[in-house]
């Protein structure tokens, strides 16, 4: 399926749209299913969409949404790398959601203790191979990175396992857990919310059919739709 490529003068226009779209998926979902679900990460328009939602999140019945995570960073649960936390801070404390329904990766100060093998996996327990996001959030590195799948990586690779540990993040902090390419590729939507002049060539390599090896951003797609929501700079080379 083509993807979708949205150009915006800028992140917040970028944000705001990715918003409205949001609560539309969101609801189109809960009216089908009940339940919807989505898989959020980190970033920086990642984290100004969650504000943005909580500034407007219409009619979305935050008590019927499952809550995971794409990647976070396997370092104290108070750390303020921790994607969940700012996930918190910009959403999570400030909707009216069901705890219940929150699936937070283990930190390294949480019941798996620094053993960051069993975090993953009891986190791919989680997943299993049911889950299908109605939703898959996704940032993106200058080197085309998406979750924690940096290129010519293990994890990158991978063609089985829905989650894994990462302990040589080149991008700091080093240790890390990260969904899969099979499981975001099991998404009905995923989006890439990418702003910046130092993303357009990584932007433009996924448009041109890269690699995922050497791009990861070309790997990741959406079964029913794959969006990129782009600010002119991370166009730029289109
Ligand atoms: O390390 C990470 O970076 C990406 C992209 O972040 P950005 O600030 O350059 O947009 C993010 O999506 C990912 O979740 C995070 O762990």
């Amino acid at each position: 399926m083509t993807p979708e490529t949205l150009v915006f003068d800028s992140s917040a226009e970028l944000v705001a749209t990715a918003r409205a779209r949001f609560v539309d998926v969101v609801t189109a979902a809960q009216a089908a299913r009940g339940v919807a679900s989505v898989a959020l990460t980190g970033g920086s328009n990642g984290i100004a969409l969650l504000r943005a939602l909580a500034e407007d999140s219409g009619d979305v019945d935050w008590s019927n949404v499952e809550i995971y995570w794409g990647d976070d960073r396997f370092v104290p649960s108070a750390h303020p790398e921790r994607n969940s936390g700012q996930a918190f801070d910009a959403l999570l404390n400030h909707v009216p959601v069901d705890p219940a329904r929150i699936h937070v990766m283990a930190p390294s100060d949480g019941e798996f203790g620094h053993d960051i093998d069993a975090a993953a996996a009891a986190y791919g327990r989680l997943i299993g191979s049911d889950t299908v996001f109605d939703v898959h959030l996704l940032g993106m590195g200058g080197e085309g990175h998406v979750n924690s799948l940096f290129p010519h990586t293990a994890a990158t690779a991978e063609s089985t396992a829905p989650v894994v540990a990462v302990t040589d993040s080149p991008k700091p902090p080093p240790a890390r857990i990260t969904l899969t390419f099979p499981v975001i590729n099991a998404s009905r939507e995923v989006w890439f919310l990418v702003s910046g002049e130092e993303k357009a060539e990584a932007v433009a390599a996924a448009h041109n059919g890269a690699d995922r090896a050497d791009w990861p951003c070309a790997g990741a797609r959406g079964t029913t739709a794959t969006v990129w929501f782009l600010d002119r700079a991370a166009a730029s080379a289109l």
